[in-house]
């Protein structure tokens, strides 16, 4: 940074400051004229020495990376002319660490933290202008954080679901069954488990096509979560298997259920507008209830086991 004279002998105004403007006082005037003004070449950064000060453009462009130190990952800014940078270090008195670059070759006004706080106790307008400024950044840091707030959400429910078939996936099941495991446990309250598995999918998909078998096993899916109350949640649990969370639930209404799950895959017509007709898909689902003393593992593997009952003596059946 090359000390080139003082704003004083500059071409620029104090009207062409945005933190001046409406200053009309000539000893504000006075007290800026007497500050210095410095040269950057192009691709230079500002190196302020540890020490907090005001800079403003006066002529060129300053670009400022985010703060990488307080784990600021936004994008970069662009300082203009009559906008000025480093107005919160000075009234925090902290270091400014956001890398400061010159976009091209910068004339800057630089104001050392002792005047900034003089000229704030002199001029109204100033400290105006500094508090509608702080007040801007503060809502566009707001508003940025609340994108960025959605845009985590989005991600995180997409980690969340099976794309194929629309369900929540065994991501969700690790994180969310020993939570409602737990919480049944302590309120007393029942939870039960069906584990659905399609029949003879392998030879479904041998005959008709890995791609008709996608589409039967969303179809499949879709008749499941239809058949669910809003409480209840369906989840892929592998490739051909499904799991029905049944919140609040007895064994013998998730038995229920699964005798109605059963009858409505089993009607389902999946393939409507094929022309061939595919046959249609059924189901074998097993059902367990949280036992007490019991967790989510032996919960699960209750359902595994009764899903192989129902396997075992024929398929197209629910055992409990
Ligand atoms: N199209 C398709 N097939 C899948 C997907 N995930 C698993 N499968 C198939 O599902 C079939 C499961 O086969 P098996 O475990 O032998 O069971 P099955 O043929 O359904 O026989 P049973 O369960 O005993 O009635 C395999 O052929 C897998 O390739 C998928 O995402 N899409």
């Amino acid at each position: 940074m090359e000390h080139i004279g003082t704003f004083g002998a500059s071409r620029t105004t104090l009207r062409d400051l945005h933190l001046f403007r409406d200053e009309t006082d000539p000893a504000i005037a006075a007290m800026v004229a007497g500050c210095a003004v410095v040269r950057m070449a192009r691709g230079r950064s500002i190196d302020d020495g540890g020490q907090a000060r005001l800079y403003i453009v006066l002529s060129g462009a300053l670009e400022i990376a985010p703060d990488a130190h307080a784990g600021d990952e936004g994008n970069t800014s662009r300082i203009l002319p009559g906008e000025s940078v480093g107005e919160q270090a000075v009234l925090d008195d902290a270091l400014n660490l956001a890398a400061m670059t010159a976009l091209e070759d910068t004339e800057l006004l630089v104001i050392e933290s002792d005047m900034v706080w003089t000229l704030i106790e002199r001029s109204g307008v100033l400290a105006r202008n500094l508090l509608r400024l702080l007040s801007f950044r503060i809502r566009a840091t707001n508003a940025l954080l609340r994108r960025r707030q959605k845009l985590g959400e989005f991600y995180r429910q997409l980690s969340l679901n099976d794309p194929l078939t629309g369900l929540y996936n065994r991501a969700w099941l690790n994180e969310m069954l020993p939570k409602l495991a737990a919480r049944a446990a302590t309120d007393g309250s029942p939870l039960s488990l069906v584990m659905i598995d399609l029949d003879h999918f392998k030879r479904f998909n041998d005959t008709h096509g890995h791609i008709a078998g996608d589409a039967a096993l969303a179809a499949a899916a879709s008749v499941i979560r239809g058949a669910l109350r809003p409480s209840d949640f369906a989840v892929r649990y592998g490739g051909e298997e499904m799991l029905a969370v049944l919140p609040d639930t007895t064994p013998d209404m998730a038995t229920g259920v699964a005798e109605r799950l059963c009858l409505r895959l089993r009607l389902a017509v999946v393939f409507p507008d094929m022309r061939l007709p595919l046959p249609h898909l059924t189901g074998s689902f097993g059902v367990a209830s949280l036992m007490p003393g019991g967790d989510e593992r032996s919960l699960l593997a209750a359902a595994d086991a009764a899903l192989y009952r129902a396997k075992e003596a024929g398929r197209d059946r629910v055992c409990a």
